[in-house]
């Protein structure tokens, strides 16, 4: 697929992440491949996902654009999405579309450098997506080389950690406003009104993961709005 393919085929729709870590009820790539096809049955018209054996999996049973990651703790770094480039590598391996990788200011695992992994990626014929919590980390990205960027990370980092349980509205408002880079809207959009105002406020595109994929958390909500009820 052409890069420029791989944006315009997700332009003004909604993309679905489908992840399930170690500690969580979904987790298996079999899963997630069935998610990534109910994703697409729906309207979908691309997949997040992470790890090169879930997206090997959904690769089999789709052909939506995949956006991929490699989640990974070290202990040197707060850094878990993309952190290094032997992540990056094997996410070359699975083949993806595009690579989305954790692009704030932290200190990165072995001290490896953003510019030269996003350069990296791009010299591979990949798309970047730069994952970030403020508007400097979006737009330093940006310059670095970064193809688009995620709002993923507001509200994870501690300098942006906030109660909210909605997206950041602003955060995509303002990035929209400073670049004519695509700006793709994620993390804590829970409400299908939600896609179509970030889309109306200029994103590019909006991922959309617990909401659709996390069935425990689907139904913590429920749980809630009963307990509500009885007060
Ligand atoms: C912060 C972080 O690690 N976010 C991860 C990034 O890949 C995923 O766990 C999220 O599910 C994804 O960003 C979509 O967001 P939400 O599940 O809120 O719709």
């Amino acid at each position: 697929m052409e890069k420029s393919e791989m944006l315009n085929k997700v332009k003004g729709k909604l993309i679905v992440s489908c992840q399930a870590l170690e500690d969580e009820p979904l987790h298996g790539s079999q899963v997630m491949a069935k998610m990534a096809v109910a994703a697409e049955q729906g309207g979908a018209a691309g997949i997040r996902a992470n790890g090169s054996d879930d997206i090997k999996a959904i690769k089999k049973v789709t052909n939506l654009p995949i956006i991929g990651l490699v989640k990974r703790n070290y202990e040197d770094s707060e850094v878990y999405i993309t952190a290094t480039k032997k992540e990056i590598d094997e996410l070359l391996h699975a083949g993806v579309d595009m690579i989305a990788l954790d692009a704030t200011r932290r200190k990165r695992p072995n001290d490896e450098n953003l510019y030269d992994l996003i350069n990296y990626i791009k010299q591979q014929g990949v798309l970047v997506l730069a994952d970030i919590s403020t508007v400097e980390e979006g737009l330093r990205a940006l310059e670095d080389g970064a193809d688009c960027v995620s709002t993923t990370l507001s509200g994870y980092t501690s300098y942006t950690k906030s109660e909210a349980c909605g997206p950041d509205i602003g955060l995509v408002e303002e990035l929209c406003r400073l670049t004519s880079q695509p700006v793709i809207a994620e993390g804590r959009v829970n409400k299908p009104e939600e896609v179509s105002m970030l889309l109306e406020k200029g994103a590019h595109a909006v991922v959309v993961g617990s909401a659709i994929t996390r069935p425990q958390h689907i139904t913590e909500k429920f749980v809630r709005a009963l307990a509500v009820k009885h007060v």
